[in-house]
């Protein structure tokens, strides 16, 4: 049995899974999304480039991705810092950090962020999706893959010794890409020696979940320790949610706060509201899923920062957890998907 058997890895060390409370299981704390960029509308221009300003706060929320500036959450430390503080006042005890290498994780702030503020905060290992892998990451081979991977866990990642508590999130398109499959399977042999959690990215696809299940199962990996991200942007029929839910992975409704009109990276897609989410929340919970749940807010750009006039990391906390008891989510329901799903998750084998 490894010394981790039983344990969360924290950025600050192992901890006993009891002590890690009300869990956002994917959030950033600091990276940058500038590889998802996505250029203004014509006449949009001026506005993109100045778009923090009480007039363009409307224009800046259905329209997050196509601002340079906006996707530099890095920039931000100190006005994190001060959510954490605010998210334990609230309630909160943990978070899982899900910068994985291509949206420049950073391990030492990650860990000063966890000292400041009391917040344990588990770190992501592994590869986000294809248009970040490097040169070098499309020549490596699986194997290779896997050692990186279970090194960024035992032994600490980017040149650090400050380890990861999960591997993800592990970003894929759709169609899923080669590279990507690689790192799909890299996941799964080192989940198998591992023992860990996973988290997994899909394409925005209602067919990419199902996919990537399909390949890490094959490769050895655990589908009962792995979350499926984004599942309000990517299934969208509760019947092909269902058939989904019985292959066995966490289902992760993460983007609560994001309430848009057009999705940018599919416009085909309706992006649902909060409302919306809870009530697919409520869905599955009456469909026996309570065990299987997690949420978060998936916070990666700048104007869902409070101090730029969003939600931030406490809005579930604050406003969601209130509505999904009014919408007949009991709290025992609210707490398996706060707290126990969470931690069954987070705990290695
Ligand atoms: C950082 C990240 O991957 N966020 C997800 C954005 S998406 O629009 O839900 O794909």
């Amino acid at each position: 049995m490894s010394k981790l058997s039983g344990k969360v890895q924290t950025v600050l060390g192992l901890v006993d899974p009891d002590q890690l409370g009300r869990t956002m299981t994917h959030e950033h704390l600091t990276m940058s999304f500038e590889c998802c960029y996505f250029p203004p509308s014509p006449g949009d221009e001026a506005v993109a480039e100045n778009p923090f300003q009480m007039q363009h706060m409307y224009w800046l929320r259905q329209n997050q991705y196509s601002c340079h500036e906006n996707l530099l959450l890095h920039q931000e430390v100190g006005a994190v810092r001060e959510e954490l503080l605010a998210y334990r006042k609230a309630g909160g005890g943990a978070i899982v950090e899900n910068t994985t290498t291509g949206i420049e994780r950073d391990m030492p702030t990650l860990k000063q962020l966890a000292k400041d503020t009391g917040v344990h905060i588990i770190a992501g290992a592994g590869y986000y999706v294809d248009c970040t892998h490097s040169e070098t990451t499309r020549k490596t081979s699986v194997e290779k893959l896997t050692d990186i991977i279970i090194s960024e866990v035992l032994h600490g990642a980017d040149g650090t010794d400050i380890r990861c508590g999960v591997i993800g999130e592990i970003g894929t398109g759709w169609p899923i890409t080669d590279s990507e499959k690689k790192v799909l399977k890299a996941t799964a042999h080192a989940q198998a020696q591992l023992g860990c959690p996973v988290i997994i990215h899909p394409g925005r696809d209602p067919a990419a979940p199902a996919e990537v299940v399909r390949i890490l199962q094959e490769a050895g990996g655990d589908i009962r320790k792995t979350v499926m991200s984004h599942l309000d942007r990517t299934i969208f029929d509760n019947g092909e949610l269902l058939e989904f839910a019985k292959l066995g992975s966490y289902l992760e409704y993460d983007l609560f706060g994001v309430e848009m009109l057009n999705y940018s990276y599919n416009l085909s897609v309706d992006m649902p509201s909060d409302s919306q989410r809870v009530q697919a929340l409520a869905f599955l919970v009456k469909e026996g899923y309570e065990d299987r749940i997690v949420i978060a807010h998936d916070i990666h750009t700048k104007n869902r920062l409070t101090k730029f006039g969003g939600h931030g990391y406490s809005h579930i906390l604050k406003n969601i957890v209130p509505k999904m008891l009014r919408r007949g989510i009991s709290q025992h329901q609210v707490d398996k998907i706060l707290i126990d799903n969470p931690k069954e998750w987070l705990t290695f084998k």
